[in-house]
């Protein structure tokens, strides 16, 4: 039976719909699948591009066909810095993925990885003493975060001894790498134009990995000239990797731990690209979610009074909040919730098929690349009551969403994917995003700047590898606690 492609708009000979680029975004593709439907189809140059926009669609091609569509689509761009898919967010699905995620999620991302956290709280109490000096004044909320979340992951990965100037150059390495992924090649959708490079790509390409390697390396024979064991308090990501490298080295892999010989073969390359996954992983979206609950609390005050009751209730007003609080702060893991499906750090998924395939009585070929709209899915009206409007109460024991979890057994929530190639830093960025917001709406009240009223707020999006606000958030602290900051 020969099965039909998706629906999808009309293209041109050779190019397909590439003329139509610009509706790549979560928001494009959403209105395109209020045209086509839930699964839809583009052509882009060569390249097949399968959209899918519902909870049921989403369950499909992750739950169902799940080995099918577990790999991930890579442009020339991102094979060529994450050295050919080195990494573990680029690599297919397959033994050497399995590896690398095995090595993140038990060594690098477990909470057995006791600088990481220690790196969370440290620099979100330093944080908030700056909060403190600065009180009545106005405070851009994203760089706040981004500045915060940069020191917890610089910390996380290289340990606390990076200095200054050091996280400058990394990241000036991460934003060119950054704008790097973002450039059009026109190779990736007709192959035979890949010699083309007027945008002089290439050049740049090599420039940007020429730096991360000097910068990588030197750190690489730091951390080897004063080796530490892996599970010493003060051990970073790189002294974890490196680890299995010096075993791997001096001959004695699976000698005593068993688990190692798993993870020989591993390189400085394989070293350098985690680190970059991580770099990227880590930093956009924790920052992200911080900024728009912020947002979203203060553009809904009634919502801000009542996780602030809950704070004051569970925590009292004398103290800052600690880990252990957190479990009992059920209205704002509510909050954060809400805030993950109206504005996910990463509106859509990409992943590839490994082979052809049915879904819903449509034919995919192999190689198609998948984008997964999970910002469609969070506000999807079949799903959601209210589904534009900002409800954390519907998460709430009695609330119509009230068993509904984000971490990926229900698709019609999905901020950190669902299945094999779900986020393996869920742990760590929630404990980041928890203990920072409890700590910001617990140690301060928040206003508007300028008199700015809370209808006035700018509530749109923009679009890269994140969906952050367009507009910063601009707020003024004022002091709430009876507790000396400084
Ligand atoms: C708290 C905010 C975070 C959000 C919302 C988030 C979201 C996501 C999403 C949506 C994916 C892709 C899932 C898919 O394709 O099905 C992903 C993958 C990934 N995330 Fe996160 N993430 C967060 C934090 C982190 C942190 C803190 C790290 C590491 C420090 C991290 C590392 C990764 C890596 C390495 C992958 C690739 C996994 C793979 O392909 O097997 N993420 N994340």
């Amino acid at each position: 039976r020969k099965l039909p492609s998706p629906p999808g708009p009309p293209g041109l000979p050779i190019i397909g719909n590439m003329f139509m680029m610009d509706q790549l975004t979560h928001r494009g593709l959403d209105r395109l699948s209020k045209i086509y439907g839930g699964i839809f189809h583009l052509r882009l140059g060569f390249l097949n591009a399968v959209t899918v926009s519902t909870p049921e669609m989403a369950r499909q091609v992750l739950q169902v066909h799940d080995n099918i569509f577990s790999n991930r689509p890579a442009t020339i761009t991102i094979s060529y810095l994450t050295y050919d898919r080195s990494d573990l967010a680029f690599a297919n699905y397959g033994p050497f993925w399995r590896q690398m995620r095995k090595l993140c999620v038990l060594k690098l991302l477990s909470r057995r990885c006791t600088n990481s956290w220690a790196s969370v709280h440290d620099n979100i109490e330093s944080t908030v003493k700056r909060v403190a000096t600065n009180i009545g004044s106005s405070i851009d909320i994203r760089e706040l975060c981004c500045n915060l979340t940069k020191s917890i992951i610089f910390r996380a990965a290289f340990g606390a001894q990076i200095s200054i100037e050091d996280q400058g150059e990394f990241t000036s390495i991460i934003e060119e790498f950054s704008r790097l992924f973002g450039a059009f090649h026109i190779g990736d959708f007709i192959p035979w134009l890949k010699w083309m490079d007027y945008q002089g790509i290439n050049k740049r390409l090599k420039r940007a990995r020429l730096a991360l390697d000097q910068f990588i390396d030197r750190i690489i024979d730091e951390h080897l000239a004063n080796p530490k064991k892996v599970d010493a308090p003060n051990a970073d990501m790189v002294d974890g990797m490196l680890v299995f490298l010096r075993e791997v080295d001096g001959g004695k892999a699976a000698s005593k731990t068993g688990d190692l010989q798993e993870f020989a073969g591993i390189t400085r390359n394989n070293i350098k690209a985690v680190i970059m996954d991580i770099m990227f992983g880590g930093t956009g979206s924790i920052a992200n979610i911080i900024e728009w609950t912020m947002a979203e609390l203060l553009k809904n005050p009634e919502e801000m009074k009542l996780v602030q009751q809950e704070l004051a209730e569970v925590i009292g007003l004398d103290r800052t909040v600690k880990e252990s609080d957190l479990d009992n702060l059920f209205y704002l893991k509510y909050v954060i919730k809400e805030t993950l499906r109206l504005h996910p750090p990463t509106p859509l998924l990409l992943h590839e098929t490994a082979e052809n395939c049915e879904v819903a009585g449509y034919f995919i070929p192999k190689q198609s690349r998948v984008m997964i709209n999970v910002w469609s899915i969070g506000r999807d009206k079949s799903a959601w009551a209210d589904a534009d409007c900002f409800k954390p109460g519907r998460f709430a024991p009695d609330g119509e969403s009230a068993n509904i979890d984000f971490k990926g057994n229900f698709f019609e929530l999905l901020p950190f994917g669902s299945g094999r190639r779900s986020c393996p830093g869920i742990p760590l960025g929630i404990y980041a995003v928890e203990l920072a917001l409890a700590n910001l709406l617990h140690s301060f009240d928040w206003t508007l700047p300028d008199g700015m009223k809370p209808s006035e707020l700018d509530m749109g999006d923009a679009f890269g590898l994140t969906a952050p606000k367009a507009v910063h958030l601009v707020a003024v602290p004022l002091m709430r606690l009876n507790y000396p900051f400084v």
